[in-house]
Formats: C-alpha cells, structure tokens, sequence
C-alpha cells in the first residue's frame, strides 16, 4: 500500500522493513505510518523497538530493505535542506571550539541559518565558546548539536533523545526554546524519548514502535480519548464485546484498559480516560497481533491485540 503525496503529510512510511545482516532480523518490521505537516510526535518504544534506525531512514542516512520512506513529499537524503537530524550519537568535531561549531553550522545553511537562536540554545553558561567540544561534557555537547539541529530552521526536525543527557533545569529551559522555534515556525517534529511524561506536554501526535512495527499512530487527544481506563466488580468476562487492551484484577473486581465498543457503558463501571503513559505502557504490555496495512481512518490507526 502506498499513501497518495500529500502537501498535508511531512512524512510517510509504507511497508517499511530494515535489515542490518543478510540473515540478521527485521528490526523494522513492514512499518507503516504517515505523520501529518506541523504536529510534534513523539517517537516512543521499548529499548531496541528501531525509533534510531526509523530516524536514520527519514535522515537518509541509511537505506531500508524494503518499502518507501517520503519525507515532504520526496526520497530521504542524507543533508536535506529542509530536513534537521539530531543523531542518537551527537557526532561533532571533537577538536573545533563551539564557537567554530557555529560558524560551520552558519556556513552550511547560508541564509537560512537562525544564528540568535543557535547561540541562545548553546549558551548553557558552563562553558565558553573557546572550549573545544572533545572537553564538553556530554550535555555540554547536546547543547552544542541541538543548537546547530535548530539553527538551521528546518520544516522536520528529527531528533533522537534530545534531553537525554540534560539537566531538569536544561531539559525545561531546552524544551521552552523548542516549544517556541515551533510556534514561530510551524515545524514539524518528532522527536524519541523514553520520559513520556515529559513528551506529553509538548507533543500532539503519537507513533508508537514496538517490534518494529508502528503500533499506534495518530493524534494524542483522539487516541486517549478513543480508549478508557474502566473499573468494575467482577471478571474480565464482563467487558466482552470491547476491545481490551490491558486487564488486571483490582480487589474483587477488575480494572482494564479498553477501546470502547460505542455502546454505552455499564453505569456501575468507573470510566476515564486514560494519560498518555498509561495508553503507551497498556499497549506495550498487550500481545502483538498481526498487522492490518491499512489505516481506518486518515490520521490514526491502531494495531489491536487480541480480546
Ligand atoms: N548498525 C547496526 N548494525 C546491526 N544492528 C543494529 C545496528 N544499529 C541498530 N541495530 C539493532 O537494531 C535494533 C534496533 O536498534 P535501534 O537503535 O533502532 O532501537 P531504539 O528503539 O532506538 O533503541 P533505544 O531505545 O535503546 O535507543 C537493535 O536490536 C540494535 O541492536
């Protein structure tokens, strides 16, 4: 299946599977998703799910097995002009100063470089603009490559663990400076993290990788509230017809995650909807079942587990 180009659409993936070795598995498993112009995602998934290998696809740092990867309507390539890659591993020079960092980020993007922006993300206090980036420490240099990342203005920032190595204070302060890039610009992002907690604030958009595959994608407000978080004395056998994600025993009765038939529910049941977190921890903790290509509607599609 392929998604029809769309201005609409920042980046498709149809059918997507990457293979490192010949006889090596699938990291990414027939994926399919499409992520819409201007939202910010967040790339979630288990340690080794392949949320890296995805943003070096869309980075055109790599090439996948199979399947199609669009990125604002064309083929990935490696210094897309319109594309900015924060990489897992940070790769900078070691032996420039950042303040030559800079001046090459200028360098390369021309007129498009936002260079204001690229030193307030930087300038972290810590360290000088003499020091050389092989001295930083590795927050110091996250610093450095978030600040060539938005400097250049791009209309897709892909940017793997961002905050992974920053402080509390450096992870709010960042967070703001990203946050209003964004506005100002309308870029879209997606951006990978293991804090979902930290994602829900400044994300509206989910893809979710698990194995491989894309289990769930789409807005995060109409996926939360597609699903409910119910209470209710008795067993599991008394949420049949719904969709259930995720059941446990709660004293006597049970406490579920389920995607709602439509038919209202029990009036003794407690019902809300649940966080983010537990949508993606509830869904993490289900089965995998085999994958419908096809999304049932434009902007989301689920992968359910088996009732
Ligand atoms: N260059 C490589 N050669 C061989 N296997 C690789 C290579 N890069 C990644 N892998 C494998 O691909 C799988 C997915 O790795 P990837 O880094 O994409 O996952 P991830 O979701 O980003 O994980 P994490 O959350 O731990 O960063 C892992 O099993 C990893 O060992």
């Amino acid at each position: 299946m392929s998604y029809p180009p769309s201005p609409d659409v920042a980046l498709a993936a149809d059918g997507v599977s990457k293979r490192y070795r010949r006889r090596g598995p699938d990291v990414l498993d027939d994926c399919t998703f499409r992520i819409p112009a201007g939202v910010v995602c967040a790339l979630v998934g288990p340690n080794g799910a392949g949320k890296s290998t995805l943003l070096e696809l869309v980075a055109g740092m790599r090439r996948p097995t199979s399947g199609e990867v669009t990125v604002a309507g064309g083929a990935p390539r490696a210094g897309h002009p319109r594309v900015a890659y924060l990489a897992q591993h940070r790769p900078l020079f070691p032996r420039f100063t950042v303040a030559e960092t800079l001046r090459l980020g200028a360098r390369l993007n021309g007129a498009d470089w936002d260079a204001d922006l690229a030193e307030r993300v930087a300038d972290a206090g810590n360290f000088h603009e003499k020091d050389r980036i092989g001295d930083l420490s590795g927050g110091e240099r996250t610093r450095v490559a978030l600040a060539l990342t938005l400097g250049k203005r791009a209309d897709l920032l892909l940017l793997d663990e961002p905050m992974a190595d920053l402080d509390v204070l450096a992870r709010q302060e960042v967070m703001g400076l990203l946050m209003a890039h964004v506005a100002d610009t309308g870029a879209t992002v997606v951006m990978s993290s293991h804090i979902i907690s930290e994602l829900a604030d400044a994300c509206d958009h989910l893809l979710l990788l698990d194995q491989g595959a894309a289990r769930l994608c789409g807005d995060i407000d109409e996926l939360t509230a597609s699903h409910a978080v119910v209470t209710l004395a008795g067993g599991p056998e008394r949420l049949a017809g719904h969709t259930v994600i995720e059941s446990r025993p709660a004293g006597r009765g049970t406490s579920a995650l389920i995607r709602p038939s439509g038919a209202p529910l029990p009036a003794d049941w407690e019902v809300r909807t649940p966080s983010l977190e537990e949508l993606v921890l509830a869904h993490l903790g289900a089965p995998a079942t085999p994958r419908s290509p096809v999304p049932p509607t434009p902007d989301a599609y689920l992968k359910e587990p088996a009732v």
